[in-house]
């Protein structure tokens, strides 16, 4: 066993106590609290040094241009929601996009959930008004209830032990599909050429036949399909819950670092990225992979200052700025970034979040997007590394396996008043399955042209 405990060696863990911490609940039972973190802390952790490791390693890999990366999930899963049908759909669909991904790219794709952790989140007000009544904002699953009740809005920091808990067996069951022959390439390409069934999807036939021919050379050749029947897969969230991070925060005996064996990547949200706050402070002491959400205020003083903090050392794959300007900014805010990055020689992985600087609310009241804004960030993310000559080097998306009505357009074109047929999100509004696809094919689909 690598991990021996959570004590504090010289890398004081506790120091960012002291600093300011934005976006925690107010948990109501200092009692409960001690009582949730002790339980944390004696269990076993969700994913062992080792396997943070093998992901910095290929995050290396994006950096460098040799790899790309996928990364996607719900905005916030639910503890309700964690079956193994949505949790297979889910996966499903990732494997799918990586599989159309890995043709247009012709690199390996490094695949990511926004799963098995993704329980927390920050919100704009701290209450939220329904016809006239005001309670606390919901922070996800891992702090109160949905429900629009004064009792469920209550924070209660067992969730987080129950939050644990389902992690643990989101990654489980995650593992099991990816190592048990779910992920066969042959049959993934089979899923692929049945959504291509709907005739709404007939311009991406092209790529799918040319997918079928590498596949058909690829047999020829005699290639082993039995090494193409599993995958590796990781799992990361965003790293909001400090009580939650820091107590499933272990030693590595081999080299007495500290990881967050939480997840394997972990990411600083764009409303936690104070350089002087407590999430920057905690996790620039954990040796896992780290993202950190960039948007469209940034200045490059910022971002340096930030891969100072969290990256000091510049050791490769340890730092993906993921950014999330909105399709109208993104020409404008990233080249003035990327260019910094590449004049103080600064190397990370950079990743697209499209979705959160495309938020809308619809005429019919809806908090939503438009596929074709998500679309057109990213279109900016790759024209403006290309130009500054900087590297692409993957998407980070909200999306979920089942035929939710949620984000606007697509082939199928979601409408205003479609949006009311299944919107079933916690949080923020997420791609479908069809239209995660579809953004996958038309992706692929640049990264082939250039
Ligand atoms: O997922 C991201 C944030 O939690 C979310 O966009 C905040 O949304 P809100 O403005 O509804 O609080
Ligand atoms: C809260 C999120 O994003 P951001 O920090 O970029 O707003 C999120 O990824 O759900
Ligand atoms: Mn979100």
């Amino acid at each position: 066993m690598t991990i021996e405990s959570n004590v504090n060696q010289s890398n004081d863990l506790d120091s960012f106590r002291s600093l300011t911490a934005l976006q925690q609940p107010t948990w109501p039972d200092a009692e409960r609290l001690d009582r949730a973190r002790s339980i944390l802390s004696e269990n076993a952790p969700i994913v062992v040094p080792a396997g943070a490791d093998q992901l910095r390693d290929n995050l290396a890999r994006v950096a460098r241009g040799e790899a790309f990366l996928l990364q996607g999930g719900d905005c916030a899963e639910s503890f309700a929601e964690a079956d193994s049908a949505r949790i297979g759909n889910k996966i499903r669909t990732i494997l799918q996009m990586a599989v159309v991904l890995t043709h247009g790219a012709s690199m390996p794709v490094v695949k990511m959930g926004r799963m098995a952790g993704q329980f927390a989140k920050p919100r704009s007000s701290d209450t939220e008004i329904r016809d006239g009544v005001e309670l606390p904002a919901y922070r996800g699953d891992m702090v109160n209830g949905f429900e629009f009740t004064a009792e469920s809005r209550i924070p209660d920091p067992m969730r987080m032990v129950e939050g644990y808990r389902i992690s643990a067996a989101t990654l489980n069951l995650a593992r099991a599909f990816t190592q048990g022959g779910f992920a066969d390439l042959r049959r993934v390409h089979e899923w692929n050429a049945g959504f291509l069934k709907n005739p709404a999807y007939k311009r991406y036939e092209r790529t799918a036949k040319e997918i079928d021919r590498a596949i058909r050379f690829m047999a020829a050749c005699g290639v082993d399909f039995s090494a193409l029947r599993t995958t590796d897969f990781f799992v990361g969230h965003e790293a909001l819950l400090l009580d939650y991070e820091r107590s499933l925060t272990r030693i590595d005996s081999r080299t007495g670092n500290a990881y967050d064996t939480s997840a394997h990547f972990l990411w600083i949200g764009e409303r936690t990225r104070q350089l002087d706050g407590a999430h920057v402070e905690f996790l620039s002491k954990v040796a896992n992979p780290i993202g950190i959400k960039l948007g469209p205020t940034t200045t490059p003083d910022q971002m340096m200052a930030l891969a100072e903090r969290i990256d000091p050392d510049r050791v490769p794959g340890r730092l993906t700025f993921i950014t999330r300007m909105g399709a109208s900014r993104i020409r404008e805010v990233l080249p003035v970034l990327t260019t910094a990055a590449k004049r103080e020689g600064l190397v990370a992985a950079w990743a697209t979040d499209p979705m959160h600087g495309n938020t809308i609310t619809s005429a019919t009241g809806y908090k939503t997007r438009r596929f074709s804004d998500v679309m057109d960030e990213v279109v900016g993310f790759f024209e403006v590394h290309r130009s500054v000559g900087t590297i692409p080097g993957g998407l980070h998306m909200e999306l979920t396996g089942d035929d939710v009505t949620e984000v606007l357009g697509g082939s199928e074109e979601i409408d205003d008043e479609g949006l009311a047929a299944r919107y079933e999100t916690l949080v923020d509004p997420r791609l479908n399955h069809q239209q995660s696809l579809e953004l996958a094919f038309l992706v692929a689909e640049m990264l082939v042209t250039g």
